[in-house]
């Protein structure tokens, strides 16, 4: 067998990656994100309006937010659903569909999106946000940071 048709080792003349290609100088650093894709009997999905006063405001997002030491993404997305929404849900309702992986100026975006059918309590905007039950095929008439545009189209052909 030869070389650069094989996967595993070595660098590809021509090809998607290079093994000893360096990270870019003067990298930014990595931010875990965990978001929930909330999506209740009918088929719509929750977002949330970042409010005023926050990086990105008046952009719709999904609910979730930074992972802290100690966490799990699930255990996160969890303890989000809770503050935020006032919901409790568990890991095994959770089910990963698909990542964001963005570089903004400032921090490079990981974001884990777990969808979530099953829950207890009724969704409850707990911060004060605007929150919006839509239908996959709407979610392109809200305005989302740019990391999440590459979901919103697997959304809507996997939801
Ligand atoms: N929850 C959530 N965050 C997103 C999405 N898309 C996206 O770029 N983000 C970014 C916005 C924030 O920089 C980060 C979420 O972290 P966060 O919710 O803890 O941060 P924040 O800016 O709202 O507030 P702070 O805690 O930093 O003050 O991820 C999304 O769909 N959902």
């Amino acid at each position: 067998m030869t070389g650069d048709t094989q996967g595993g080792t070595g660098d590809r003349q021509g090809g998607c990656w290079q093994a000893d290609t360096p990270p870019p100088a003067g990298g930014t650093p990595l931010v875990l994100v965990a978001a929930l894709a909330l999506v209740d009997a009918d088929g719509r999905v929750l977002i949330a309006q970042r409010p005023p006063g926050k990086a990105m405001a008046g952009l719709w997002e999904f609910p979730g937010g930074k992972v802290h030491g100690g966490e799990t993404p699930e255990s996160a997305a969890i303890r989000e659903a809770r503050e935020e929404l006032g919901i409790d849900t568990r890991t095994s309702c959770l089910a990963p569909l698909v990542f964001a992986s963005h570089a903004y100026d400032d921090f490079h975006l990981l974001m884990p999106l777990y969808v979530c059918r099953v829950w207890a309590g009724t969704v409850q905007p707990l911060e004060g946000q605007v929150l919006k039950w839509v239908w996959p095929a709407r979610l392109r008439d809200y305005p989302m940071p740019p990391a999440d545009e590459p979901l919103v189209a697997l959304l809507r052909d996997f939801l």
